[in-house]
């Protein structure tokens, strides 16, 4: 639905040149939700823009539907723009206006009637659960509600593409993740395909099926957003995804950690689960099986959407023998296995 094919942007400016966009491509299929994400100055805002090109790239093609963006005048843009909807992270309302009439501005500039306009609003506003509020202005709205307000706009057009312009960074964490829900919503029931950009990885997380990061104007990793999770390749998905999912040791394990084991000592290992193994019982197998005692020393499991995974580190405690029989046992398994290292009981409980 969406090729960006060698994307480049570099801006002239007083203080030098910036090269916002650097050979970025990327290909988004119909009815994706596809993130990118980036820290500040990464370059998501130019690529976003350059996707509807309210940016010009400098160099690089942009094609929609199969149409190529890049190759138009800005008189066929304007028209070209209409399949594709915006939305902002201080959402752009018009403050004169009420809310029904917000949604229909872009309608209204397409030349349609009032009283077509109307029959067109009024589902939209149903659609983001603002039917009593047709008739307030921007300003008797909470953050969430103008954002609803927002996204019934963008959809006024009938837009093949919802591009999101960091849509929930001004909002709270219970309203964001009800914009986000609305959103994941009307992808389901229109097919529409859309793109956001964020700084934030529990937005990822969500709601997209694919992530894209970016660092320096650059594609760093792409990719789908469970396989990302769970093997990023970059240090900055690392990062990321570490704000959002704790698999840190507990400090005080941490520092008696070595890498050799030597009498007495018990293995450490930090089990990574996604999707189905989630659903064996690993930790039973290794009981029954081997003469070893498993403390749980920490752990979470959490959902990708509808996909479990999460973390669990266990102390595996034993003959040597025993413990290395026990540690290619799981090895073997479709779970993630790695050694953190050896650690002497008194130790740990004296630490
Ligand atoms: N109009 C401009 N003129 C010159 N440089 C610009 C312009 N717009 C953006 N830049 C530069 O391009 C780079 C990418 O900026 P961009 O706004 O796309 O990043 P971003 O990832 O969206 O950051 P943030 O999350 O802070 O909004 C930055 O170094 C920025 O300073």
């Amino acid at each position: 639905m969406i090729s960006l094919t060698g994307l480049q942007k570099i801006y002239n400016g007083e203080s030098g040149t910036v090269i916002a966009l650097d050979h970025v491509s990327l290909n988004i299929k119909q009815g994706e939700i596809y993130g990118i994400i980036g820290k500040s100055g990464a370059g998501k805002s130019t690529l976003i823009r350059c996707i509807n090109l309210l940016e010009r790239p400098t160099a690089g093609q942009v094609f929609i539907a199969g149409q190529e963006m890049t190759a138009l005048s800005e008189v066929q843009l304007r028209d070209a723009r209409k399949s594709i909807g915006m939305i902002f992270q201080h959402f752009n309302l018009l403050s004169s206006r009420t809310v029904l009439d917000n949604v229909a501005f872009p309608l209204e500039i397409a030349g349609v009637g009032r009283t077509e306009r109307v029959k067109k609003v009024l589902p939209l506003l149903e659609l983001v659960g603002l039917s009593d509020k047709k008739d307030v202005y921007p300003a008797q709205l909470s953050g969430g509600q103008k954002q609803r307000v927002g996204i019934a706009r963008a959809l006024a057009s009938q837009p093949k593409v919802l591009l999101c312009d960091e849509a929930t960074s001004a909002l709270d964490p219970q309203t964001t993740e009800s914009i986000l829900a609305l959103l994941k919503d009307i992808n389901r029931k229109l097919g529409l395909t859309i793109v956001l950009i964020t700084h934030e990885m529990h937005v990822i997380k969500a709601i997209c099926d694919q992530v894209a990061v970016i660092e320096a104007g650059r594609l760093v990793e792409t990719g789908r957003v469970l396989d990302v999770f769970t093997r990023p390749q970059s240090d900055t998905a690392r990062e990321f995804i570490k704000a959002v999912v704790n698999n840190k040791l507990p400090e005080a394990l941490a520092e008696i950690v070595s890498d050799k084991p030597v009498a007495g000592s018990n293995l450490v290992v930090r089990l990574s689960f996604f999707g189905a193994a989630t659903n064996e019982p690993v930790i039973a197998g290794l009981i029954r099986r081997f003469a070893v005692d498993v403390n749980i020393i920490s752990g979470n499991i959490d959902h990708l959407q509808a996909t479990p995974y999460g973390t669990l580190v266990i102390e595996l405690s034993g003959q040597q023998e025993d413990i290395q029989s026990a540690l290619r046992y799981l090895q073997a398994r479709d779970l993630g296995t790695e050694v953190i290292g050896y650690v002497t009981r008194h130790a740990y409980a004296a630490g």
